[in-house]
């Protein structure tokens, strides 16, 4: 393994190994560490530890570093949300500055910028299309409601060290010009240093700046371009695996309550049978597993959806009532251990929508790795584990997507254009 990357979540990591394999390594995504085969250039441990507690996510995250370098990795990627979600209290920063200690780094970028996806990074503050980070929905997120656009302010508030910054104007001068600037920073003690770039040449131009850098920091959309590092090393050997398509039956599950996946959700909704999880309902036990299996195998030749999705006033209520933290691990374990319910009993497409959701549905399933497919759009691959057979799956962020993204990933996964 030449590049070894950490994802705070799953359908971060699917859409970082998207980019790696698009870049033209052989890429897996392992789930946990030590596990599976190892044989790639590019391996991407995905984490659940986006909204674990701070300690939590630094262990786990210094665990699977450790294994990655093990394996021989000359880079570490620490693969974050391109639109930084996380709270004032972490985890991003610590989870850094420990990374930082780890591989002996004296500087590493911040840049969550991805533009294909319109997250964009001026004079240190994000942009989501043509709106800042905290009008653009994500102030109403259900666990990391991002309430600053200033990434800068954000994450000083996570990290013990002050933090650096570099403006697009020096990205735009080129490598050296940034390779500069980022040992300017580092001597005036910035090690952790938050870097412009609104389009992919930026970012192209981050990544050769950052080429012989031990630690990484970012979005996908920083991954873009360190593929061409190792090739241009000699270092790629340029084969990419075989990917089986795998037909359905199928079912969609959404845990992601974004604006995104509210359209989404409507859209599959006006052509496939659906069936609401009230969280009030969950919580009062009258919703089984076993009832909602019942329910998807009705209607299975239908690629059904099975969703929590709600607007964020009903998210705030029931939350308000029985708790923020209560409320997604129940619906969490109920999505996890209906997919595995299904999954027993012969279903053979599973497409998530939202992270926390992915990472639940995931590791439900007990899945080791899972191979990396075609494109469904952009930031969301075909993955394709073994269980028993091939499983398809796509792990969709909640804010990724064209409207009719869940029943064009079923068609994908099973090899339709
Ligand atoms: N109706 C709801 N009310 C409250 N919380 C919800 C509801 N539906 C889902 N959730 C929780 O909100 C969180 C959504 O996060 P996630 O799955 O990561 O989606 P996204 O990718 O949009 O961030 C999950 O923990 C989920 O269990
Ligand atoms: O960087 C991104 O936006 C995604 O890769 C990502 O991390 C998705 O997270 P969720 O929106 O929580 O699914």
């Amino acid at each position: 393994m030449l590049l070894g990357a950490i994802a705070d979540d799953f359908t971060g990591a699917s859409d970082l190994a998207n980019t790696l394999a698009r870049g033209g390594m052989s890429t897996v995504q392992f789930v946990g560490t030590g596990r599976g085969k190892t044989d790639c250039e590019a391996g991407v441990v995905a984490l659940k530890t986006r909204s674990a507690p701070v300690d939590d996510a630094v262990r786990q995250s210094l665990e699977a570093a450790r294994w990655l370098l093990e394996q021989g990795c000359e880079q570490i990627v620490f693969k974050y949300c391109s639109t930084f979600d996380s709270t004032p209290s972490g985890n991003i920063g610590p989870v850094a500055e420990a990374l930082l200690r780890l591989t002996g780094t004296g500087v590493a970028v911040v840049c969550p910028a991805f533009p294909a996806t319109g997250r964009r990074l001026f004079m240190g503050h994000l942009f989501v299309g043509d709106r800042l980070l905290s009008e653009s929905g994500m102030q109403n997120h259900p666990l990391t409601p991002m309430t600053d656009p200033d990434i800068r302010r954000w994450l000083q508030q996570q990290t013990k060290g002050e933090i650096g910054s570099i403006a697009l104007d020096v990205v735009r001068s080129g490598a050296a010009a940034l390779r500069n600037g980022l040992r300017a920073e580092l001597t005036a003690g910035h090690r952790l240093v938050v870097v412009d770039a609104i389009e992919d040449d930026d970012l192209a131009t981050i990544a050769a700046a950052v080429a012989d850098h031990k630690l990484v920091t970012g979005g996908s959309g920083i991954a873009q371009g360190l593929p061409q590092n190792f090739r241009n090393q000699g270092k790629l050997s340029g084969t990419a695996a075989e990917v089986p398509l795998v037909e359905g039956p199928g079912v969609v599950i959404c845990g992601s309550c974004s604006t995104t996946s509210q359209n989404q959700v409507a859209c599959h909704l006006q052509n496939h049978p659906g069936l609401a999880i009230d969280p009030a309902v969950l919580m009062r036990g009258s919703m089984s597993v076993e009832r909602a299996a019942r329910w998807v195998e009705a209607n299975a030749a239908e690629n059904p959806i099975v969703y929590s999705t709600a607007a964020p006033e009903v998210v705030s209520f029931v939350q308000q009532r029985f708790g923020r933290e209560d409320v997604a691990e129940k619906i969490e374990t109920f999505f996890g251990g209906l997919a595995r319910r299904l999954a027993d009993a012969g279903m053979r497409q599973i497409v998530v929508g939202g992270g926390e959701t992915s990472g639940a549905v995931v590791e439900a399933l007990g899945l080791k790795n899972m191979m990396i497919g075609p494109e469904i759009d952009p930031g969301v691959p075909v993955l394709v584990a073994d269980r028993s057979g091939p499983l398809g799956l796509a792990l969709k962020s909640g804010n990724f997507g064209a409207p009719d993204f869940f029943a064009k990933a079923l068609d994908r996964i099973a090899g339709h254009e």
